[in-house]
């Protein structure tokens, strides 16, 4: 009573429970059982769905000659993503206007209110006790980058909330063809390019992911996969994160930070030396057909160099600040790779078409 009138109001405890795998691995599955669990012990919970409060077109990647509109597609996607965390911010100030949210936000409101609506307990008869049950937030996306997930665990430690993941592992196999069975398949091509992206939760590289668990959701799950969940859940209420950042986190979020800055300043880079391919390619009177194969040759090709830069930048570096290093230089050295690859693919179509 005295912490509520020095202004401290209690808050029940909170989770934020990051669901992370491939597309069809059983995410969504997983949330449901979780949900009725969570309602039998009495929890508020609800599910925060990605893929249905993002607008579709956020999603899509497309390979175009220039690259520019999928840079354009990566950036509305991560603002998106920063949308919905926004929106549980919101709720977790002030419940009482979950609905308004920023007018300049493009989350789906019917599917936002349908998430939260499950988190305020409508039904039930005494308000104030369920005002006092434990509120938790399953986060349903593939959350395939460290960073989107790192996005999660600041928000809730910016509010001293519980923080834990899952990861359901599923074979390529399965995803693939329980996709397929869906009635709106998404391509395979987007699950095939996911498994090149996905870094599943690492707690040994990242202390921050240490309330992770991995369930095999290639077989059906079982009650004893659900207690599982049930109780790194329980126990990450039980022990909520604490604002105060220590300095091994710190390193890892500048590496973080530092990679991040790295590999975008390579893709700008490659860009701009893409561009230059294609009108050397035009200049050379390379046919239509045979400029679309170069734009998705090196286009691939930059997609695959981004990917093993960005891995060895979060692996091999041992500086702790990224002043430590000179971006400027990694990023130079590390452009000239591709583009001698470049230079290779580009001379090979334009001698095939002399
Ligand atoms: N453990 C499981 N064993 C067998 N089938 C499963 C399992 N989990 C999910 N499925 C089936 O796979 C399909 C996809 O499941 P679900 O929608 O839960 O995946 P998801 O990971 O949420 O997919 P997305 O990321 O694309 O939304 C559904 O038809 C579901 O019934």
């Amino acid at each position: 009573m005295a912490a509520e009138e020095a202004g401290a109001v209690r808050r029940a405890p909170a989770c934020l429970c990051v669901l992370c795998g491939l597309p069809a691995a059983g995410k969504s599955t997983l949330a449901r059982k979780v949900l009725s669990t969570a309602a039998q012990h009495g929890w508020r919970a609800g599910v925060v769905p990605y893929d249905d409060l993002i607008p579709e077109d956020a999603f899509q990647t497309r390979v175009v000659e220039d690259g520019v509109k999928q840079q354009e597609m990566h950036t509305e996607w991560k603002f998106h993503r920063q949308a919905v965390l926004g929106g549980i911010e919101q709720f977790l100030e002030k419940p009482q206007v979950l609905t308004e949210l920023p007018s300049s936000c493009q989350i789906d409101r019917a599917a936002w209110e349908q998430c939260i609506r499950a988190l305020l307990q409508p039904e039930a008869l005494d308000r104030s006790q369920a005002e006092r049950e434990p509120l938790l937030f399953l986060l349903d996306d593939n959350f395939y980058y460290p960073s989107m997930r790192y996005e999660v665990y600041q928000l809730a430690r910016k509010y001293s909330l519980g923080f834990c993941q899952v990861y359901l592992e599923c074979s390529l196999e399965s995803c693939i063809s329980r996709n397929q069975s869906r009635s709106e398949p998404i391509p395979t091509e987007v699950i095939l390019e996911m498994v090149k992206r996905l870094e599943p939760p690492n707690p040994q590289k990242n202390s921050w992911e240490k309330n992770s668990i991995s369930l095999n959701t290639t077989d059906i799950l079982s009650k004893c996969d659900i207690q599982r969940v049930m109780e790194l859940i329980s126990s990450a209420l039980s022990n909520p994160l604490s604002p105060h950042v220590d300095n091994t986190e710190q390193t890892e979020a500048d590496r973080l930070k530092c990679a991040t800055s790295v590999v975008h300043q390579a893709d700008q880079a490659c860009r701009r030396l893409i561009s230059e391919a294609m009108k050397t390619a035009r200049e050379n009177q390379v046919p239509p057909e045979h400029m679309r194969s170069l734009a998705t040759e090196l286009n691939e090709s930059k997609a695959a160099f981004l990917l093993s830069l960005r891995r060895q930048m979060l692996q091999g570096a041992s500086f702790t600040q990224e002043e430590d290093i000179d971006v400027e230089l990694v990023v130079t050295r590390a452009v000239d790779v591709f583009d001698h690859e470049r230079k290779g693919i580009l001379l090979r179509i334009i001698n095939e078409n002399k």
